[in-house]
């Protein structure tokens, strides 16, 4: 649990800012995370997420504001990494330890682990700890980091995109081990680009864009962004308008063809189903874009490679 007192969050930033040159990779975040909460931090490639979180591992220093982890400042690396494990985006190992020997280092240099539920998760995620790092895909990088993570018991849990390499059943169990840590009331600051992934196993969410911090929701209304795309093929054409337009949660109807359309979807399907059982239906496709598709047309295609500063 953590030693600090309850009312101090888990994470704190004010007005933090990074700038690399001319890009402004963090800009103005401020954001405080309570205990025991798992926070999703979304946001499209390039927006700062890594950036930000190796600010808050003391890895960069800020160039404005500041960042503190329990209210110990990030960089006071020795005493704010006693409560926090970490995950990386780009899991590095040493590469003639075995997969067992790299969980022993990592434990020995973290905030103390729980061997035997270590032992537990090395099952569960169907690790071989006997086999060189050297060895190790991508994906079982990933799950020696995200086994020496869960394993301790750091009251603060900074995981950066952990799940990219996991195959869907080992995501599920990372799903668990989110779930698992949250009752144990251990914090986790989760950055992904899944938003399935973010629904399963947050309860509030951070969306980054250009730097900048441009919303912070709870999850219902974060399924406002969720939407599908439907596509229809006809056998023959459909009198004007085919009874669609005006369809509880139907927009963007666009006929491709005479014999194909396409829409997209909010809500429940059931009125446009109703709709498109008076058509002579031959394919129907549903498709649910990407969270990169949804921030696409939620905040626009300006995301590229950060802000530039403006002389
Ligand atoms: N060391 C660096 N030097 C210069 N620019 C950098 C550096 N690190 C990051 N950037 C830039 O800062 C911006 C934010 O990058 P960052 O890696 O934090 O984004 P991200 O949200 O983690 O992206 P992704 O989802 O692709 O990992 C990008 O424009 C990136 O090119």
């Amino acid at each position: 649990m953590p030693a600090s007192a309850p009312a101090v969050p888990a994470l704190r930033a004010e007005h933090l800012s990074k700038r690399f040159s001319r890009t402004v990779a963090v800009d103005d975040l401020s954001l405080a995370v309570p205990p025991g909460e798992v926070f999703g931090f979304l946001g499209p490639n390039g927006a700062g997420k890594s950036t930000t979180i190796r600010l808050v591992l003391g890895l960069l220093r800020p160039s404005g504001g500041h960042v503190e982890v329990f209210g110990v400042p990030a960089h006071d690396v020795g005493r704010a990494h006693r409560q926090l494990a970490h995950v990386p985006a780009d899991v590095a190992l040493w590469p003639a330890l075995t997969g067992r020997e790299c969980l022993d280092l990592l434990a020995a240099v973290g905030p103390g682990t729980d061997l035997a539920y270590r032992a537990e998760l090395v099952e569960r995620f169907a690790l071989d700890p006997d086999r060189r790092a050297r060895t190790y895909s991508t994906g079982n990088r990933q799950k020696v980091a995200l086994v020496a993570a869960f394993a301790t018991r750091a009251p603060l849990l900074v995981l950066d995109e952990p799940t990219s390499g996991l195959d869907p059943l080992m995501e599920r169990e990372f799903r668990r081990c989110v779930t698992e840590a949250a009752a144990r009331g251990q914090t986790v600051f989760l950055s992904s680009h899944q938003l399935a992934e973010v629904e399963a196993v947050c309860s509030r969410v951070g969306i980054l864009r250009q730097g900048r911090l441009v919303e912070v929701a709870g999850l219902h209304e974060l399924r406002r962004l969720r939407r599908s795309e439907i596509s229809v093929t006809l056998a023959r054409p459909a009198a004007a308008g085919a009874g669609l337009t005006g369809v509880d949660g139907v927009a963007d109807l666009r006929w491709t063809s005479p014999l194909e359309l396409t829409m997209t979807l909010a809500g429940p399907p059931a009125p446009v189903l109703r709709a498109l059982a008076g058509l002579d239906v031959v394919a129907l496709d549903v498709r649910e874009p990407s969270l990169e598709e949804l921030f696409l047309d939620f905040y626009g295609d300006d995301r590229s490679t950060g802000a530039e500063v403006r002389a």
